[in-house]
């Protein structure tokens, strides 16, 4: 009897100590990197304001590189060092391979069904082998060049016949950009050029581009607080479905047109091959529904056309305010190209010096500065700090290419750094050095990355080519205004406006 009353004694002690630690254990919260202290229901949404990669990068020197946020009830953590940054996006890639819900990819990208937005896994994998394959392969790149050479040249005779009207440079290189891709895709241009010319079908598309940036760069509050999505308080949602609904008149309409007359124009455009592929035919990618078709080709020339036209209008405004920078590139290209005609796509390779001016563009003006958001499949640690599952990931891919531990003068525009003399001679941009990762990294890193880079690079070199730029208005180049304004991608506050001086042969803007 004794026995067992010192033994119930034991047990009775033994388990108490065992629940109590489990309890304490349990409660002691996980440590979580630390980060501003969150707002009840909207957490740390009012600190970001009107650019939040300016301040992110603004809580990331209080807070460090690894910072923790609350956006309404979603965990949100942010990477701000190239240390950081690698962690997440090479040690721990395959856990942020996806990318977190949000309205765009339910009400525009046809419900999660296209490249950008698929979750992680075999319809993802599916998606970028048939552009790898069809759209970005070297072949396919350099099948094509010829269209993007075409464009730039339409482009240069717009600019050449400007006159003493100044122009918007911006607006003009993403209407050549999106026909260089249209008539990849599509096998025709879907835009007039600027001040006339286009036809009503062309201006109805270029429209719906427009407003698709604007609604993709708003916050929409439905995404980060569920219980008000219903109520689409900022009227986002609705707006997205009309927008969806144009959109999906305008890609039906040019799918079932292709089907008719695809064939006999024998797979001239992607899409007559994407209509072409077949089931289980592993060698092309395999067969993709009506669906699928649209959806791909909506991303494309979302995510193709600002992104490069807007990076090209940032190199021209550092040149602009750099003189001497221009004229080395200037004479680069005279010595390469001569005056007789305009830039081709092999001459690139040749260009190192221009290279280097737009790697450190780049640098200074990402297009995407915060990325594409990717979220956690599972919880894990990084750097000693818990992160939970489902956290959205954000890399400021701006404040790492500006962090002054990894960059001397980081805000000076030097692109004498990326030469062989210089303190980054081997730096790249295709996703290696996570110092400098414009296009992102890690398995999601953006699929038309290598047609971007021979756009911005071909486009750069035949305008500075082919022109010399003044400002309008009289304007001097160091007061040209080069604030930035936060959409989806990194616009300039103000329009650069210009006024073009062709410097080759006459004969070459109008061939
Ligand atoms: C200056 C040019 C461009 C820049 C700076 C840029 C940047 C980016 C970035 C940062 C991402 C997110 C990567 C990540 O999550 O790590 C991305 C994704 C993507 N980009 Fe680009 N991009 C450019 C041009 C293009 C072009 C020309 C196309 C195609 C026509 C394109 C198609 C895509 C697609 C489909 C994705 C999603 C990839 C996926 O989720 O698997 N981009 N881009």
């Amino acid at each position: 009897m004794q026995m067992s009353s010192l033994t119930l004694l034991v047990c009775s002690a033994v388990l108490g100590f065992l629940l109590l630690y489990s309890i304490l254990v349990r409660r002691r919260p996980e440590k979580l990197p630390p980060g501003p202290r969150p707002w009840p229901i909207v957490g740390n949404l009012p600190q970001l304001g009107p650019k939040p990669h300016q301040s992110m990068a603004a809580l990331a020197q209080v807070y460090g590189p690894l910072m923790h946020l609350k956006m309404g009830f979603v965990h949100v953590v942010v990477a701000a060092s190239a240390a950081v940054a690698q962690q997440f996006l090479k040690a721990h890639d395959a856990n942020f391979s996806s990318r977190p819900p949000n309205a765009g990819a339910k009400y525009v990208a046809y419900n999660y069904q296209d490249l950008v937005f698929a979750p992680y896994g075999p319809r993802w994998r599916l998606l970028r082998k048939i552009c790898a394959l069809h759209l970005f392969s070297a072949k396919a790149l350099d099948d094509f060049r010829h269209v993007r050479q075409e464009e730039a040249g339409i482009l240069c005779g717009a600019l050449a016949s400007a006159g003493q009207m100044p122009v918007r440079l911006g607006q003009m290189l993403n209407v050549c950009a999106t026909n260089a891709i249209s008539r990849v895709m599509l096998g025709r241009r879907v835009v007039g050029h600027g001040g006339g010319g286009g036809d009503e079908k062309a201006e109805e598309f270029k429209a719906m581009v427009v407003e698709l940036m604007v609604l993709a760069g708003v916050f929409n509050i439905g995404d980060f607080i569920p219980a008000l999505e219903g109520f689409d308080l900022q009227g986002v949602v609705a707006k997205m479905k009309k927008l969806h609904k144009r959109f999906d008149d305008f890609l039906t309409a040019i799918v079932d047109e292709h089907k008719i007359d695809g064939p006999s124009r024998g797979h001239v455009d992607l899409l007559s091959t994407l209509i072409s592929l077949k089931e289980g035919d592993d060698t092309q990618g395999g067969k993709l529904t009506d669906t699928e078709i649209k959806a791909l080709l909506l991303n494309l020339f979302a995510a193709g056309t600002d992104t490069t036209s807007s990076t090209v209008e940032w190199v021209i405004a550092e040149l602009i305010r750099h003189p001497e920078i221009l004229r080395r590139a200037q004479q680069e290209l005279d010595s390469v190209v001569g005056r007789d005609r305009f830039v081709t796509e092999s001459d690139l390779p040749e260009l190192v010096y221009l290279q280097a001016v737009i790697k450190e563009n780049f640098r200074l003006h990402p297009s995407t500065p915060l990325s594409l958001p990717r979220i956690a499949e599972e919880s894990c640690e990084i750097n000693g700090y818990h992160i939970p599952k489902g956290s959205t990931l954000l890399v400021n891919v701006w404040a790492i290419s500006r962090d002054p531990e990894q960059w001397t003068q980081p805000l000076e525009f030097r692109p004498d750094r990326f030469l062989a003399a210089g303190e980054k001679p081997n730096v790249d941009v295709r996703g290696n050095d996570f110092q400098l990762i414009p296009f992102g990294a890690g398995r999601r890193i953006c699929a038309g990355m290598s047609l971007g880079i021979r756009m911005v690079q071909l486009l750069t070199a035949t305008l500075v080519h082919a022109f010399n730029f003044d400002l309008a208005n009289g304007l001097s180049p160091q007061n040209l205004n080069m604030d930035e304004a936060y959409g989806l991608t990194l616009q300039r506050a103000q329009p650069l406006i210009v006024h073009p001086n062709p410097r080759l042969a006459p004969h070459v803007y109008h061939a």
